[in-house]
Order: C-alpha cells, then structure tokens, then sequence
C-alpha cells in the first residue's frame, strides 16, 4: 500500500471516525496509522491527554487495484460528556472503526452500544464497520479472546482484526481493509455519493474516455 502525506491524485475522500470507550487507544491507532511504521507515537507510553471532542487527520493510500482515495479520519472522544458532539457527526461518516482493549472487558461489552448509537444517528446512509480488538502487544493482561471478538463481530456484520500501536500491528491492513469494503460498496453502488453528505467526496473525476482519433482522408494526397 502506497501512502502520501498530501491528496494528490486522489479520487475520492472518505469520512472515517474511530469509536469506542475512552483510553481504548483510538489517539494513538491513528496517529500511528498517520505517522507510519518508522514515526514515531507521541506522546509515548503514558496516558495521552483525553481527545476533547473531536481530532481529525488524515492519510491518503492507494488501494490494490484501485483507485488513491484520501481517508479523513475523526478521533472521538471516549468520555461520555463528550457525547453529545460527537453523536452530531455519525450521520456524515461512510466508514466506522469501533475499537476495544482487549485488556478491558468493559469496553468490550460496550461495543454493541457504540454500534447501536451510529444506526439510530445515521439516516439514510449506511457507514461500514470494522470492529478491532486493540491492545494486542498486551498479551498477558488480555481478557477478551480472538474467538468470542470474531463472535461478536460476525453477529453485527462486520470484520474483526486485532491491533496495536505500539508495535504496529496490523494498523495499516485495518485501514486499507475498511477502505477496500468502501470502495467496493461504492463501487457495487451500495454505497452512493450524494449533495450534503459528507461521507464520500469526489476529488478527481475518472479521465473521459478519448475520442477516436481523427484519421486523415484516405487516399491520394491533394496538397
Ligand atoms: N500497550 C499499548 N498501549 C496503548 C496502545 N494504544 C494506546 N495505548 C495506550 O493507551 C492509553 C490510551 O490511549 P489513547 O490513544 O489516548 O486512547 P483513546 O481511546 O483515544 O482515549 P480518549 O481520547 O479518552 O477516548 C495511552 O496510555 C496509550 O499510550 C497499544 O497498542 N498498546
């Protein structure tokens, strides 16, 4: 998967936003995801400061045999007070990750609620989900298995892939997955783009087709 700080030659953009209890790691999944393998997770191991509201990022990346679509991508916070601003944005979202600890049962248990709250938000326009188990490098404290996660996932409809951002696990497949089922929705026309909605924008429009070149006039030259 190619990736670019920028949007150049992108086609279009999709709105994704990264949902689940606060401190699940939604901050750093995607910083890391933003900032690559080789960046560095600021601000380290410690707490980072709770998301207030919302954050947005954003990283472009082609997808296999597709076109290069910008991902814009919210951070939500997890803090219940925060609810209400966040709540007003589910509806202009094509594309959900709703992230667990796999450490932290609670927030696992949670993961119905946080779906539930996106369909009765979204109107018209269905969002696609990927449900991640996050945390993975903390194989000793985990408490929520693969299995019943895999579980879960499949009751709501949607992948399961477990994660970390500590030593990027998975972080880019997790994205280029749920770009991929976007694209493909798209595509089959699931999925359509419309005025007002703010879920997928189209950027650069596929080129026309050429015209037939014109060919000169068979025949004896008349020059
Ligand atoms: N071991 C481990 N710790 C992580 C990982 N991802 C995040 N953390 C830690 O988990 C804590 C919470 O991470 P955040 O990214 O702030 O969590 P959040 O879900 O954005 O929290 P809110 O903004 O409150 O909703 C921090 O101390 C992070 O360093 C991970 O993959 N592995």
């Amino acid at each position: 998967m190619a990736a670019e700080r920028g949007a150049p030659g992108c086609r279009y953009q999709f709105r994704v936003a990264a949902l689940g209890d606060a401190a699940v790691g939604k901050t750093a999944l995607l910083r890391r995801f933003v900032a690559g393998a080789a960046g560095s997770l600021e601000p380290g191991p410690e707490r980072a400061a709770p998301t207030a509201g919302l954050e947005c990022y954003g990283r472009a990346l082609r997808l296999p045999a597709g076109p290069r679509v910008k991902l814009q991508l919210w951070d939500t916070a997890g803090q219940e007070r925060f609810r209400c601003i966040t709540r007003s944005f589910y509806r202009n979202l094509v594309g959900v990750l709703l992230v667990f600890d796999v450490t932290n049962r609670k927030s696992f248990e949670h993961i119905p609620d946080w779906h539930q709250e996106v369909l009765a938000t979204q109107g018209p326009h269905r969002a696609i989900f990927l449900l991640l188990g996050h945390k993975s490098d903390l194989e000793s404290a985990r408490c929520v298995s693969a299995q019943e996660a895999e579980a879960l996932a499949a009751s709501l409809g949607m992948a399961f892939m477990e994660t970390s951002a500590v030593n990027n696990c998975n972080v880019d497949l997790a994205f280029q997955t749920l770009a991929t089922a976007i694209q493909q929705a798209l595509q089959q026309g699931d999925i359509k783009m419309e005025e007002g909605w703010g879920g997928v924008r189209l950027i650069l429009r596929p080129p026309e087709p050429r015209p037939p070149s014109r060919k000169p006039p068979a025949g004896p030259c008349q020059c």
